[in-house]
């Protein structure tokens, strides 16, 4: 069996078509542009690079963009005063804190201090507790993006068992909610898990999230699961820089049922969603609906 690629990159133009669509609605109907601000400290070249493609989608769909730059020893107080002013600016609607931060920088208070509502990483404690409870709240972008992938390439997942591999708080834990929201029986495995071939190999679900390059081998996979490869792994191979996932794709392939690539995967669905979440905030705080095929 070869597995079917599940194409990220293209699933995420289809998303920011939505938007644009969204976008343009706002602007017609409502005279409202939607304005999504990223906050980047310091000059990691890595981070640099996410931040500018962010803000050039985010024009390319037609909303208002705003980028902060701070010196990489600004102080907990001065990044604390820009949050406070974004969060009372009617024109930002989404606000994003590029992590991680600076080791003398506190990223829980950091992060807790941006309003709930124009949160759109969706990692405030008020956004991370409504999720776990089942109620309407913003979605961390990458999950709400592998969320997406498995609905279209599964329909229904209820029933199903799903094993995150990874309990990060970007990723894992919100992942293991939402697939608990579609029924699934929900196990979260990470690095002291017991027999973590055999656990990994009940599972319809697989969603890889650990950042070890190429962990996950074929002969882990049940024949036919679905795998979603969340890591983003800068390797060394053959004197040149290469870029892989958690799962060993050459292996995997043979096995899975359907599977993400690395790159053209989660990576492009994570930015397509920050920009659907940014329109849904932009409705919530407007009072209008909440944007069609965008949401959680
Ligand atoms: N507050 C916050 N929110 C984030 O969402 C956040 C963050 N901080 N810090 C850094 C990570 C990383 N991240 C990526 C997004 C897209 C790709 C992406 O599109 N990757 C391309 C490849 C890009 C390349 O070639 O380097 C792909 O997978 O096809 C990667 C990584 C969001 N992050």
């Amino acid at each position: 069996m070869t597995a079917d690629i599940i194409d990220g990159k293209a699933f995420a133009a289809t998303i920011r078509d939505k938007v644009s669509g969204h976008v343009a609605r706002l602007r017609e109907e409502h005279g409202i542009t939607p304005g999504l601000a990223v906050v980047l400290v310091g000059e990691d070249p890595a981070s640099q690079v996410y931040v500018r493609s962010k803000g050039k989608q985010t024009v390319e769909v037609g909303m208002h963009s705003v980028e902060h730059k701070l010196e990489v020893d600004t102080s907990e107080a001065d990044l604390l005063a820009l949050i406070e002013q974004l969060n009372s600016d009617p024109a930002v609607h989404g606000i994003l804190v590029q992590l991680p931060l600076p080791d003398h920088l506190d990223s829980d208070l950091v992060i807790n201090s941006i309003d709930p509502a124009k949160d759109v990483d969706g990692f405030h404690i008020s956004n991370v507790g409504l999720l776990g409870t089942g109620q309407k709240s913003m979605v961390p972008c990458t999950p709400l993006g592998c969320l997406m992938m498995l609905r279209d390439k599964l329909g229904s997942l209820s029933g199903m068992d799903a094993v995150v591999l990874g309990r990060s708080n970007i990723v894992g834990k919100p992942m293991a909610q939402l697939l608990l929201g579609e029924s699934c029986t929900v196990t979260i495995a990470h690095s002291r898990t017991k027999d973590l071939p055999e656990v990994v190999r009940r599972a319809d679900i697989v969603v890889a999230a650990v950042g070890r390059p190429e962990m996950v081998p074929g002969d882990w996979i049940k024949p036919g699961a679905t795998v979603i490869d969340v890591g983003i792994n800068r390797i060394e191979r053959d004197g040149k820089t290469k870029l892989v996932g958690d799962v060993d794709f050459a292996s995997v392939q043979e096995v899975a049922g359907a599977v993400t690539p690395v790159p053209g995967g989660v990576g492009p669905m994570t930015i397509a969603c920050l920009l659907a979440n940014t329109v849904t905030a932009c409705c919530r705080a407007n009072g209008l609906a909440e944007p069609e095929g965008l949401t959680a």
